[in-house]
């Protein structure tokens, strides 16, 4: 068996072309979504994904505003951007690019946001409502995974789910979205404290890899028929991505998520999501 392609490049196409379609409706209202990105500091990934957001805004018509600061820059100077971007009215809504430099207070900046401009799901208030089952943005990764396992038809109803990872992007909230009675998923939490993950990886129907451990996942531990998301990033001596999932889990599992091309694009069209409905709000 080969397992079919969760291809999320084709998928976050199919969003954001109904994006479009909705950006436009809301121009005719007098409205223009604007998505703002903080980005500190000059890792190569985090400059690619937020250059790779404005395109995407760019291609669905979002308006974009850049805020970038040095690797140097202080707490306070952060802090500074974050409130400008509370208060412009052209910014329906804003990520801080994670992770920050060592030494600035990552909880204190996203504590700071308006949690009704936070395009990430990942302000404390916004957490705590999806904690809480109430309405709010959802984040984007875990919301991502979650609408490729729909639009390729993977049963999650009941689905016994292992989640790989405890980081605040994806493995904390993830659990939250398959726990919910529309999901209705059981999940386990697994990390670098688990005594035997093979043991929990063998029984699982769905497997979330957010461990940023290369080839962590192998074949022999994997369900036959399985569903495989490979969340995690490594980087090879070349600067290559490598995945969470060995290659030869192609061959066991039922559905598998590439990696890049998988997990990635669906999370920066489920960023574009969360700011045209912030719009969409607005405008009621
Ligand atoms: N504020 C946030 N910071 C971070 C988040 C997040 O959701 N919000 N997630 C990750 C990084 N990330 C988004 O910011 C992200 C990661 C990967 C991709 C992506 O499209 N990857 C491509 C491959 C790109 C490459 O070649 O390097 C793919 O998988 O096909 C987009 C966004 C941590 N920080």
């Amino acid at each position: 068996m080969t397992a079919q392609i969760l291809d999320g490049k084709a998928t976050a196409a199919a969003i954001k072309s109904d994006l479009t379609a909705r950006v436009a409706a809301l121009k005719e209202k007098g409205v223009t979504p604007g998505l703002g990105t903080i980005l500190v500091g000059d890792d190569p990934g985090s400059q690619k994904y937020v250059a790779g957001k404005h395109r995407d805004c760019a291609e669905v018509g979002i308006a974009s505003i850049q805020r970038e600061l040095p690797a140097t820059a202080t707490q306070e100077e952060i802090e500074a951007v974050v409130r400008e971007l509370n208060e412009d009215p052209a910014c329906t809504g804003y990520i801080v690019q994670l992770p920050l430099p060592k030494g600035i207070d990552e909880n204190r900046i996203l504590e700071l946001m308006d949690p009704a401009k936070d395009a990430d799901g990942l302000h404390p208030m916004n957490l705590g409502r999806l904690v809480l089952n109430e309405p709010a943005p959802l984040p984007c990764t875990p919301n991502g995974v979650l609408t490729l396992l729909r639009r390729y038809g993977v049963e999650i109803k009941g689905a016994e789910v292992v989640v790989v990872g405890r980081g605040v992007t994806i493995g904390r909230p993830m659990p939250l979205l398959l726990t919910r009675r529309s999901e209705n998923a059981t999940v386990t939490q697994c990390h670098t404290g688990t005594k035997d993950l093979s043991a929990h990886l063998k029984r699982a129907d769905i497997i979330i890899a957010a461990a940023g451990s290369a080839h962590l996942i192998r074949a022999e531990d994997v369900k036959p028929g399985a569903a495989v998301l490979d969340v995690g990033v490594s980087r090879s001596a070349e600067g290559k991505i490598v995945g969470d999932v060995h290659p030869d889990v192609r061959e066991v599992a039922g559905f598998i998520s590439p990696n890049p091309g998988g997990v990635g694009p669906m999370t920066r069209a489920q960023l574009l999501v969360n700011v045209v409905e912030a719009a969409e709000r607005s405008v009621g």
